[in-house]
């Protein structure tokens, strides 16, 4: 699956100010992405185009040749998407498994009741058995977002859109995520789209997108 964004130009207050103009991007299925650029460059305004939340003012957004607005984009949203936030958007007050469970059920995914499977998938990315059964708020910030990961591997969506998932964390769990996109993009053939601030997180990606003056400049590192 190819995902294209083709002249695609947006401002908010003024045409005579735009945040970017003309931008064609390709991002192919099996590859991690990292977009960065400075603070208030757009780079969360480029991902909400990509996950369907928002719509530029000219341009088109594809995936195989076929536009995002003629799917429509709550059938976008469901059946191709998962997103990935700093906050970690999981139920609360719901069990780790239940908030797996529930995204499983509202993107109709194919793994939904697969609880052997889903309890493995959870095991690999350190979550007990035991952890399964917790609510969430008991878990630790880094869970919490290897929870929120696990979620957007066992969704059928091809697009994995994350908006700095790693701001809230240390080191050492910032790199367990980043591990994990590149697992996402190489052993699931997903397509990963990453913001990130941090320089050295954004350099392990197969191909860095950089925001400067108007447009992206790709920084093909493969
Ligand atoms: N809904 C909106 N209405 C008006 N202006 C907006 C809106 N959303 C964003 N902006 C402005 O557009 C610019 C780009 O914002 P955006 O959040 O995309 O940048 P960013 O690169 O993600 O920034 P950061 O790294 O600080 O999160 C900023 O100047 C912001 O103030």
């Amino acid at each position: 699956m190819t995902l294209k964004i083709r002249k695609l130009s947006h401002w908010y207050a003024s045409e005579d100010q735009k945040l970017y103009e003309d931008v064609d991007l390709t991002f192919e299925a099996g590859k991690f992405y990292s977009i960065v650029g400075e603070s208030g460059s757009g780079k969360t305004t480029l991902l909400s185009f990509l996950a369907g939340l928002d719509v530029p003012r000219q341009g088109d957004i594809t995936v195989d040749g076929v536009s995002i607005y003629q799917i429509g984009l709550t059938k976008y949203r469901q059946k191709y998407v998962s997103t990935i936030y700093q906050a970690y958007n999981l139920l609360n007050t719901m069990t780790v498994y239940q908030n797996i469970e529930t995204a499983l059920a509202i993107t109709k995914s194919s793994h939904l009741g697969d609880k052997k499977y889903i309890l493995s998938t959870l095991e690999r990315v350190g979550i007990s058995r035991e952890q399964a059964k917790l609510p969430v708020r008991k878990l630790s910030g880094g869970e919490q977002q290897r929870v929120a990961i696990v979620r957007a591997l066992l969704v059928d969506a091809r697009i994995v859109a994350a908006d700095e998932p790693t701001g809230n964390l240390d080191h050492t769990n910032s790199q367990l995520i980043v591990d994990l996109f590149k697992e996402l993009a190489s052993e699931h053939g997903k397509t990963v789209i990453m913001i990130t601030h941090d320089q050295q997180l954004a350099g392990q990606a197969d191909i860095q997108i950089k925001l400067k003056q108007n447009h992206f400049v790709v920084d093909n590192q493969v």
